[in-house]
């Protein structure tokens, strides 16, 4: 059902409250007068600047009685035929006791007609007394056309501004860029729009970045969730090939607009493994990979010892990365956001976090493609690995010889060293059982070395410190031998 019918139903059963909660107040106005064809009844609109008026209409009624909200409501009480009220921007004012008395009294149909009241508004909050009679709507959210209608609506604004200055368009850039602006409303994807045409008279890729950026800063309502600004590449990653290809595999029925017949967008992928071997580099990599923004969840900052709260703090940070879909959403150290215990130690939180995370999961058919990583295993609960959870389950161990090899080469490159004139294999050979972090550590540490002594850093140096440096393979050998054995038949090798 659409919006419009969703909404006479509502009206027909006479609810008493409805709560939208929009920037597009004018839509809301719209959207009701449309309303009028389905189910007749005066219409009246009220904001405290302009009082209370009939807009059914053709023109607008001249104001009822003085714009106050008690004197408004007494007003609407007293309307002889059953009406539908739309109050903008009218919470604020029940903070006074009169006024919310008057509104209960209204909403329960004491001594006035069965009208419908409906309260616009960014947000709002409703004192107890008055939530349960309120039936919360949630405006349909513009879809493609409506998004490509209104940047074309800017540029052709920006022409007439600009003494008829055409915008410049590069038509891939246009298609992502509409594509982006999904999940927010008119209101606010018309001020992005803008924000990119008018910057420098053209859309073109070099605005993605902003664009992710800015709506990150509209959606994030909740805070928990963190703009991860640098992404990677998959070129950026040694080893990790299998890995690398199951992504290359999904990438096009996770941008493409239409999916491909018969398959589902995929969800995503759980990195387990050793520390520091690219976990992270591979979900920044995967957001890259598939020009997204990536956003981070910090599962320990959705704590809070107020019962509910937690819960509500998940449900908000995933309803944002919903908004902002397509993306990569990254949850870092999943087992210390869904610890195992799941006990009633808590009071049963982590069990009920665990239980709407699940649902979330399986539900969800928004683009946002999950990357959960963890290093402690044994802490996660088992339903989470259960098979259909995640569309993979990778590990992703200690780098082989090869993958070494490349992340010297990767890492001397990034430091400008000429890494020409090194032995890769050797260094390789040195830095049997390493991770990448370690080798990106021991480069580092060459490098200052070398600094110190006033001379360019060579093949030794980073030996030495190779040779200098004690790996968590060796100092956890047996943690380490046993998250291999863990891993063996539970999950997939990333290599
Ligand atoms: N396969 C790799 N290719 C290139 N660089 C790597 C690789 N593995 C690790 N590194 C380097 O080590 C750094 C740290 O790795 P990263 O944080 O991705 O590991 P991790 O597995 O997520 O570790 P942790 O479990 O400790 O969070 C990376 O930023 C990168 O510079």
């Amino acid at each position: 059902m659409g919006e419009l019918q969703d909404l006479t139903s509502l009206v027909r059963a006479n609810t008493a409250l409805l709560v939208i909660e929009t920037p597009d107040e004018a839509r809301v106005v719209d959207l009701f007068r449309h309303l009028l064809m389905n189910v007749w009844r005066p219409l009246y609109r009220w904001s405290i600047t302009e009082g209370l008026r009939r807009v059914d209409l053709d023109g607008e009624d001249a104001p009822l009685s003085p714009p106050d909200a008690t004197t408004t409501l007494r007003t609407i009480r007293e309307l002889d035929q059953r009406s539908i009220c739309l109050l903008l921007d009218f919470h604020p004012y029940l903070g006074y006791a009169t006024t919310q008395r008057l509104l209960r009294e209204t909403l329960e149909r004491r001594g006035s007609l069965a009208h419908t009241l409906v309260l616009v508004g960014a947000k709002i909050e409703l004192p107890p007394d008055l939530e349960h009679h309120a039936v919360r709507f949630s405006l349909r959210l513009p879809d493609e056309r409506a998004l490509l209608k209104l940047v074309q609506d800017e540029a052709a604004i920006y022409m007439r501004e600009h003494g008829g200055k055409r915008v410049e368009v590069d038509q891939e850039a246009l298609k992502v860029i509409v594509r982006n602006l999904r999940g927010l409303s008119l209101t606010e994807a018309r001020r992005l729009a803008r924000h990119l045409i008018f910057s420098d008279g053209a859309l073109h890729l070099g605005d993605l970045p902003e664009l992710a950026k800015l709506k990150f800063e509209l959606l994030n309502k909740s805070g928990h969730l963190h703009f991860e600004y640098d992404t990677a590449r998959f070129s950026e990653v040694a080893g990790l090939e299998r890995l690398k290809a199951w992504v290359n595999q999904r990438r096009t029925a996770f941008t493409a607009d239409a999916l491909p017949p018969g398959l589902d967008p995929p969800k995503g992928m759980l990195l387990l493994g050793v520390q520091g071997c690219g976990k992270s580099l591979a979900a920044k990599a995967v957001a890259g990979g598939f020009n997204v923004p990536l956003v981070r969840l910090d599962f320990g900052t959705l704590y809070n010892k107020y019962h509910g709260e937690t819960e509500k703090n998940l449900r908000d940070a995933l309803s944002s990365a919903e908004q902002l879909a397509p993306c990569v959403l990254w949850i870092d150290e999943l087992e210390k956001g869904l610890a195992a215990s799941g006990s009633s130690e808590d009071g049963g939180v982590s069990r009920r976090v665990l239980g709407y995370f699940l649902t979330w999961m399986a539900e969800r058919k928004s683009k946002v493609f999950l990357v959960a990583t963890a290093n402690a295993v044994h802490d996660l609960p088992p339903e989470l690995l259960r098979k259909g959870r995640f569309d993979e389950i990778f590990f992703v161990d200690l780098p082989d010889h090869a993958a070494r090899a490349e992340i010297f080469r990767l890492h001397l490159a990034r430091r400008e060293v000429a890494w020409e004139g090194f032995s890769l294999s050797a260094l390789a050979d040195a830095a049997d059982g390493f991770s990448g972090a370690e080798i990106e550590q021991a480069i580092v540490s060459a490098l200052y070395a070398a600094h110190a002594d006033g001379v360019p850093v060579d093949e030794a140096r980073v030996v030495q410190e190779i040779r200098n440096t004690r790996p968590l393979s060796v100092l956890m050998a047996e943690q380490v031998q046993a998250l291999r054995d863990w891993a063996r038949g539970r999950t997939v090798p990333a290599d």
